[in-house]
C-alpha cells in the first residue's frame, strides 16, 4: 500500500500487509528496514539473497506469488506504483495486481479475503460492510427512534481517499444521511488543516466546519482512512470541539459487546453447556486517557496495555475471543476468534429452531453482524464509522450522550529533540523509563505534585524525537507537568548534556 497516511501530501511511503491481511510480521521488520536502507543495488540483491536463504523461501516455480498493490490519492503514488510493479516483476514467478486507489484498510481486507478464498473485489468490500450494517440496524429495538438532528452525520474526509470511498458506500446505506466534506474534490490539500490526526492533536475543527454545525454529529478520517475520530462543534467558540476520540470509540464498542454477551447469558433454558464463557479483552496504550481506563475497568472489563503501535495492540487483542483495541488517535478494531465465531454460528442455528426471534438470538445475530462489519484485518475508519452509527442508533444516543460516558482528564503531549532517542529504554508498556538511570525517579517527583497526575516519556517510533505525555485533573496542571517532564528529558538527553 503506497501511502504516508496522515502526513503531508508531499511525503509518501509504504505499508505492507501480510498474507493474513494483517500487518507485516514483526520478525520481518528488520529485513524491511535493511532493504529500504541498502546503499547500492548489489547490496540490495545480496540482502534479498541472504534473507531468502534464511527464511527458506523457495523459487522453484511450485508456488507463484501474487502481490496486490494499492495507493492513496497522493500524486507521487502513480510513479511509485510503477516502481513497485517493476520490483515485483523482477522476482521469478511473482505477479502484481494494481487494485487502484484505495484506503489502506481496503487493501488489507482484500488480501485477507483473497487468501481465505472469499470474494475480494472493492465491490465485495462495500457489499459486506453495507449488508452487515443494514443487518445490525434491522436488529435495533423498535422503540428506539432517533430525533431529526441525530439522523445526520457530517464527515471530514481529510481531502484524501476516505471521503471518495464514503461517497460510494453511503449510496448503499438507505437509512442514513451522510454529508462528506473535504473529499479532496473541493480543492483542499490532503491533511492540511483537516483529518483525524489534526482534529485529535489540535482539538480544533477542521476546515469546512463552522458554528452552524453546532450539535451535529461530525467525524474525521485520516489521509488513508485507517483512523477515525468523532467531534462536535462547541457553541461558545466555532473553533472549539468536543472531541470523541479512539478511547471513546473503544468504550462505546466495549459497552455494546458486553451488553450483547450478557443478553446471551440470560438463558431461558437450563442447558449449561451452551453457556460458552467468551473471553472479552480491551487493549489500550499508555496514551489512553486515564478516565477511559477507569470507565472500562468500572464496567468490569479486562483492560491490558501494550507499547504504542497498532501491531502490538492487534497482537494482544488476537489472544481473546473478542479483543477490542484502539489507540487514542482513532486507530483500532475488534477481533473475533474463529472458535467463538463457530460457537455463535452453532448457537444461531440452534436458537433458530428452538426460539426464533428471541432476545438471545438477536444478540447472537448482532455479534455476527459486528464480526462481518468490522474489519478483522486492520483498523478501518469506514467500517468503524458504520459500527459507531449502528450502535448509536441501537442505543438511541446523540453524540452528546456518547461523549458523556466519561469526562476526559486534561492532557498535554510535547516533543523533545534529543541527541539519541534510542538512549531511552522503557518497560511496562512504556510507562516506566529504565535508562538513562535516575530520570524515572525525577519524573515521579514531578508527577507527585499534581492531583491525578500521570506522565511518561518514550522515544517515537516514527519521528526523531522523545514524546512527553502528561495528564492531570486540570489543564494548567497537565501543561505544567508536561513542561517539567520535557525539561527533565532535555536535561538528561538533550544537546546541552551531550558534551
Ligand atoms: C502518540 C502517537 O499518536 N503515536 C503514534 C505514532 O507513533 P510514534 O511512535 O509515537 O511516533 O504513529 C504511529 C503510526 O501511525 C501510531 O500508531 C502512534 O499512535
Ligand atoms: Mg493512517
Amino acid at each position: 500500500m503506497i501511502t504516508a497516511s496522515h502526513n503531508k501530501v508531499n511525503d509518501n511511503g509504504v505499508k505492507i500487509a501480510d498474507p493474513s491481511g494483517g500487518m507485516l510480521t514483526q520478525e520481518w521488520e528488520p529485513f524491511a528496514d535493511a532493504i529500504a536502507n541498502s546503499p547500492t543495488p548489489q547490496h540490495l540483491v545480496q540482502l534479498i539473497d541472504e534473507f531468502v536463504k534464511k527464511e527458506n523461501i523457495r523459487f522453484d516455480g511450485a508456488r507463484s506469488a501474487e502481490i496486490l498493490l494499492g495507493r492513496d490519492t497522493r500524486p507521487s503514488g502513480e510513479s511509485l506504483l510503477e516502481a513497485a510493479k517493476q520490483g515485483v516483476y523482477s522476482i521469478v514467478g511473482a505477479t502484481a495486481t494494481d487494485m487502484g486507489i484505495l484506503t489502506t484498510p481496503q487493501l488489507h481486507w482484500m488480501v485477507r479475503a483473497r487468501n481465505k478464498g472469499m470474494k475480494a473485489t472493492e465491490l465485495d468490500y462495500f457489499e459486506q460492510l453495507s449488508s452487515s450494517f443494514r443487518c445490525l440496524v434491522d436488529l435495533t429495538p423498535n422503540q428506539i427512534k432517533m430525533n431529526k438532528t441525530d439522523d445526520k452525520l457530517v464527515v471530514d474526509g481529510a481531502n484524501g481517499v476516505g471521503g471518495e470511498k464514503l461517497e460510494v458506500l453511503k449510496k448503499m446505506l438507505n437509512s442514513m444521511v451522510i454529508e462528506v466534506r473535504n473529499s479532496g474534490k473541493e480543492g483542499g490539500v490532503l491533511n492540511e488543516g483537516v483529518g483525524a490526526d489534526y482534529v485529535q492533536k489540535e482539538k480544533v475543527v477542521p476546515q469546512g466546519f463552522y458554528l452552524k454545525d453546532v450539535g451535529i454529529r461530525c467525524a474525521s478520517l485520516d489521509g488513508d482512512a485507517d483512523r477515525l475520530v468523532y467531534f462536535s462543534v462547541q457553541s461558545n467558540n466555532a473553533s472549539n470541539i468536543d472531541l470523541v476520540d479512539g478511547d471513546k470509540i473503544l468504550s462505546l464498542f466495549a459497552l455494546f459487546i458486553k451488553e450483547q454477551l450478557s443478553i446471551l447469558k440470560m438463558e431461558g433454558d437450563d442447558h449449561v453447556d451452551e453457556n460458552y464463557e467468551a473471553r472479552l479483552g480491551v487493549v489500550q496504550t499508555a496514551y489512553a486517557n486515564g478516565a477511559s481506563t477507569d470507565y472500562l475497568k468500572q464496567l468490569g472489563l479486562e483492560v491490558v496495555f501494550t507499547p504504542t503501535g497498532v501491531k502490538y495492540l492487534h497482537e494482544k487483542a488476537a489472544e481473546y475471543d473478542i479483543g477490542i483495541y484502539f489507540e487514542a488517535n482513532g486507530h483500532g478494531t475488534i477481533l473475533f476468534s474463529e472458535v467463538f465465531l463457530s460457537w455463535l454460528d452453532a448457537r444461531n442455528n440452534e436458537l433458530s429452531s428452538k426460539s426464533k426471534g428471541s432476545e438471545q438470538q438477536k444478540a447472537v445475530l448482532r455479534l455476527l453482524a459486528v464480526s462481518n462489519l468490522i474489519n478483522q484485518a486492520v483498523g478501518d475508519a469506514l467500517s468503524g464509522l458504520l459500527l459507531v452509527e449502528a450502535i448509536l442508533q441501537y442505543k438511541g444516543w446523540s453524540i452528546h450522550n456518547w461523549s458523556e460516558l466519561y469526562h476526559d482528564l486534561p492532557s498535554r503531549q510535547l516533543k523533545v529533540k534529543v541527541v539519541d532517542r534510542t538512549a531511552v529504554v522503557t518497560a511496562n508498556a512504556e510507562t516506566v523509563v529504565l535508562r538513562p538511570p535516575l530520570i524515572q525517579e525525577a519524573i515521579n517527583v514531578e508527577v507527585a505534585k499534581y492531583p491525578r497526575g500521570r506522565s511518561f516519556i518514550r522515544p517515537s517510533g516514527t519521528e526523531d524525537v522523545i514524546r512527553v505525555y502528561a495528564e492531570a485533573s486540570i489543564q494548567e496542571a497537565a501543561d505544567s507537568l508536561a513542561n517539567s517532564v520535557a525539561k527533565l528529558a532535555d536535561q538528561f538527553l538533550g544537546f546541552g548534556n551531550s558534551g
